[in-house]
């Protein structure tokens, strides 16, 4: 085990660091430390203070000039900060000189903060795994210490201890410790990828729903369901996926997932984390992006999630752009402006209700994509079959036969082959 040489610290305040390259605007970085700051409180963090610095260059030693950090860390200080934010990625050795100038202070980059939260959300054993791993390997040049929960409330990562705690740590046990992770990992994804065989043969056509952390996506699965999944004002509320059940207005059955949301710069080795639980986005039949029409950085949002999907090899699949929250104080030329831009997208309010009648209609169109209308003679001893084709909302009509069940209905594409040995000619 590693060894813990020091109590586990928490922070409680926040100071955070902005840099403006000469490329970029004063108004960029300060979304960005705004970003910063929304997911920092979703640790229950409060955030004291913030700065944005302005820098040609990244300095090596502390990313910015010294007399620069000397004047961050006082003012830090001043407003009884314990912990140092910055927006940019700090290289391990950059965090180290920071902290041994810095002393009592804990010096971190946005990186962290997402692991951290992460850490917190993941709720599979798959994506628990993943996420320590990452912390692992995070750790691992850092030397200094292992992780640090910085969350003042939650103790359950915390309080399991083995070093997830500011220490030194012996790098040979971390290294160790790595490899047992991803042999576990692998058997766990193993299970998981017989699990998603047995899924696929899964009669319902499946959507999911992706897009930017805090879009409404949550809000928009339980609106169309009238189901209760945890929607909240943080980011990444949802982190393992959720499906539910939702019957389209003619009368076909769907399974309609919530997915992990995106955020910009997302950590690379947390992509891999991602995969796992975006697996249902990646086998889904079709996808329902989700932006926020009142964010004023959706187009980069939109983009964001974009990339990711990319990664996943998730882009090919039949999308709808969904514009939720046009409810309320939200400017009428702004919804113009995005309706003009992509015509073929539905705008809607998950609050209100609003639109979500005609993306129904529309999740309908997709499904009945590749839809073949087919006659059946369903054998007596097949009422499984019977059963089934009623529950993917198949029959038209049914009637009982000498030989059989009698089904008129439309089939899906990637289901006929169940059933072909009973249609019948003529169909
Ligand atoms: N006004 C308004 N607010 C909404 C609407 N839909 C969602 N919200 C709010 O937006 C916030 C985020 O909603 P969620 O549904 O949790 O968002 P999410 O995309 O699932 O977020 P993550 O799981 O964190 O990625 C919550 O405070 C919701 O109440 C809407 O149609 N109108
Ligand atoms: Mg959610």
């Amino acid at each position: 085990m590693i060894e813990v040489r020091e109590k586990p610290k928490l922070v409680e305040r926040a100071f955070l660091v902005g840099i403006t390259s000469p490329e970029q605007t004063d108004e960029h970085t300060e979304l960005l430390l705004d970003e910063l700051a929304s997911l920092v409180e979703t640790l229950e963090i409060g955030v004291n203070g913030r700065t944005v610095i302005h820098l040609s260059k990244p300095q090596p030693k502390l990313m910015v000039g010294k007399g620069k950090a000397e004047e961050i860390l006082a003012e830090a200080r001043a407003l009884d900060c314990d912990v140092i934010i910055f927006d940019q990625e700090l290289s391990p050795s950059q965090q180290r000189n920071w902290e041994r100038m810095a002393e009592k202070f804990l010096v971190i980059d946005r990186q962290e903060i997402i692991l951290d939260i992460f850490g917190e959300r993941a709720s599979t054993k798959e994506a628990r795994l993943q996420i320590e791993l990452a912390r692992m390997e995070y750790s691992l040049p850092r030397l200094r210490r292992a992780w640090t929960h910085l969350g003042r409330q939650r103790g359950g990562v915390m309080q399991r201890g083995e070093g997830e705690t500011q220490l030194e740590v012996d790098q040979r046990l971390v290294r160790k410790r790595i490899q047992r992770m991803r042999a576990q990992l692998e058997i766990v994804r193993r299970q998981r990828e017989t699990q998603r065989k047995r899924r696929r043969s899964l009669p319902v056509p499946t959507g999911a729903i992706v897009g930017y952390t805090n879009a409404g996506k949550s809000s928009l699965l339980n609106a169309l369901t009238e189901s209760d999944v945890l929607a909240e004002d943080k980011l990444f509320a949802t982190l393992d996926p959720t499906s539910r059940r939702l019957s389209l207005p003619n009368g076909q059955n769907l399974v309609l997932t919530d997915t992990v949301g995106f955020v910009r710069n997302l950590p690379h080795r947390l992509v891999e984390a991602f995969k796992a639980t975006l697996e249902e986005a990646v086998v889904s039949d079709f996808l329902l992006h989700v932006v926020d029409v009142r964010s004023a950085e959706l187009e980069e949002h939109k983009e964001t999630t974009e990339s990711v999907l990319e990664e996943l090899h998730a882009l090919d699949k039949p999308t709808v752009l969904v514009f939720n929250k046009i409810d309320g104080e939200v400017d009428p030329a702004t919804i113009s402006y995005w309706r003009s831009r992509y015509p073929e997208a539905h705008f809607v309010s998950a609050r209100t209700g609003e639109g979500l009648g005609a993306l129904k209609e529309r999740m309908v169109d997709l499904v009945q994509q590749g839809i073949r209308p087919m006659k059946l003679l369903i054998p007596h001893d097949r009422y499984d079959l019977v059963h089934f084709l009623h529950e993917i909302g198949a029959v038209d009509k049914e009637s009982y036969e000498d030989e059989g069940v009698l089904i008129r209905g439309n089939i899906p594409e990637k289901q006929v082959a169940r059933v072909t040995d009973f249609a019948l000619a003529g169909t």
